[in-house]
C-alpha cells in the first residue's frame, strides 16, 4: 500500500500539480459566483435530477430513466440562455482586466471631485424628495442605453445634475448616464430586473436601478421622490438607506484604481450586500 502511494507520488510532475491547482482556483471562483445567486437553487435542481437519473438507472426503471435523461439533456441546452445575463457578466469581467482596458479616465483629484459633486446632488434631491436615477459607467460601455435618452454632454457639477431631475423638465425622466465626470445622456432608458423576489414597495425606477446592473458593472444611484430614501444599486443588488454623507464612502472603493488583471480575478468575488 505504501510503496503504491510512493509510486504514485513519484509519477506527479509540476504540470500535474499546476493542473490541479488552476482546477481547485477556478472551481472556488465558480463557488463564489453562484454563491448567493439563483444558480444555487438551479444547481440543487440539477443534482436531484442527476441523483434521480442514477437511482432509476440502478432499480431498472427503464422508461424513467430515458425520461431523465433527456431532461437532462434539455436543462443543459437551456442553461446558456437561462443564465444570459451572468454569463454575459462573467466574461466581461474576465475581458476587463488591464491587458484590456484603456487607462481610467479620470484622476483621483477629478474622482473625489465628481463624488463631492453628486453627493451635494444628492442631498438636495434626496431632501426635496426628487425622484432622480444616476448611472455611474466603469467598465462596460453604457453606449445602448446612452442611446434612449437625450444625449448632453456636459461636465458634472451639483447644480447641473440637480437640475435635470426637476420634475416636469424634459429632461427629468428616465436615468442620467455619466461616464468619467461628464453626463452623456437624461432620460435614459434602462432595462427592469425581473427578479420577483424584490419588495413590492420597490417600483420601475428601482427595478431600472436593479436591471442595468444586471446587465453592466455600472453603479447607479437612486433617490425616492416618494421618500427621499438613498440607494445605490450594483452587481443586481440594491443597497438601501444610504446616508447621503456615507455615499461617497461607497463610491469611493467601487471606482478605486485597479490591481492587475490577475489580482483582479483572483480576488473577485460577486457583490452580495442587500
Ligand atoms: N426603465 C426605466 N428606465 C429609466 N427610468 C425609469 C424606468 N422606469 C421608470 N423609470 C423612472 O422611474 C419613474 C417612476 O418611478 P416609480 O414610482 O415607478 O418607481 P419607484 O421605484 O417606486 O420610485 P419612487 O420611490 O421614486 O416612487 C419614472 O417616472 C421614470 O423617471
Amino acid at each position: 500500500m505504501l510503496l503504491q502511494i510512493k509510486g504514485i507520488i513519484s509519477t506527479i510532475n509540476l504540470l500535474d500539480i499546476a493542473d490541479i491547482v488552476i482546477v481547485a482556483v477556478v472551481l472556488y471562483k465558480l463557488y463564489f459566483m453562484i454563491k448567493d445567486s439563483r444558480a444555487v437553487a438551479l444547481l440543487k435542481g440539477l443534482i436531484v435530477l442527476l441523483l434521480a437519473t442514477l437511482v432509476s438507472k440502478w432499480l431498472g426503471l427503464n422508461v424513467v430513466n430515458w425520461l431523465l435523461q433527456k431532461s437532462m439533456t434539455v436543462v443543459l441546452v437551456a442553461l446558456p440562455v437561462v443564465f444570459q445575463p451572468e454569463l454575459r457578466r462573467a466574461l466581461e469581467h474576465l475581458g476587463r482586466g488591464r491587458f484590456f482596458q484603456g487607462s481610467s479616465l479620470l484622476n483621483a483629484e477629478e474622482k473625489e471631485t465628481l463624488f463631492a459633486e453628486i453627493a451635494r446632488t444628492v442631498a438636495v434631491l434626496s431632501k426635496n424628495k426628487i425622484g432622480a436615477l444616476i448611472v455611474l459607467e466603469r467598465d462596460t460601455g453604457l453606449n445602448d442605453y446612452i442611446e434612449t435618452g437625450i444625449k448632453v454632454d456636459g461636465l458634472i457639477t451639483s447644480e447641473f445634475l440637480t437640475n435635470v431631475f426637476i420634475p416636469n423638465t424634459p429632461l427629468h425622466d428616465g436615468a442620467v448616464i455619466i461616464r468619467g465626470n461628464r453626463m452623456q445622456a437624461a432620460g435614459c432608458l434602462l432595462p427592469l430586473t425581473e427578479d420577483r423576489s424584490l419588495s413590492k414597495e420597490l417600483g420601475t425606477r428601482h427595478r431600472a436601478a436593479i436591471g442595468i446592473t444586471e446587465q453592466t458593472d455600472a453603479v447607479v444611484i437612486v433617490v425616492s421622490e416618494e421618500t427621499g430614501i438613498i440607494s445605490v444599486a450594483r452587481g443586481g443588488r440594491l443597497i438601501r438607506y444610504i446616508d447621503c454623507d456615507k455615499l461617497v464612502e461607497h463610491l469611493r472603493p467601487l471606482f478605486a484604481a485597479k490591481p492587475s488583471s490577475l489580482s483582479e480575478f483572483f480576488s473577485w468575488r460577486p457583490p452580495n450586500a442587500r
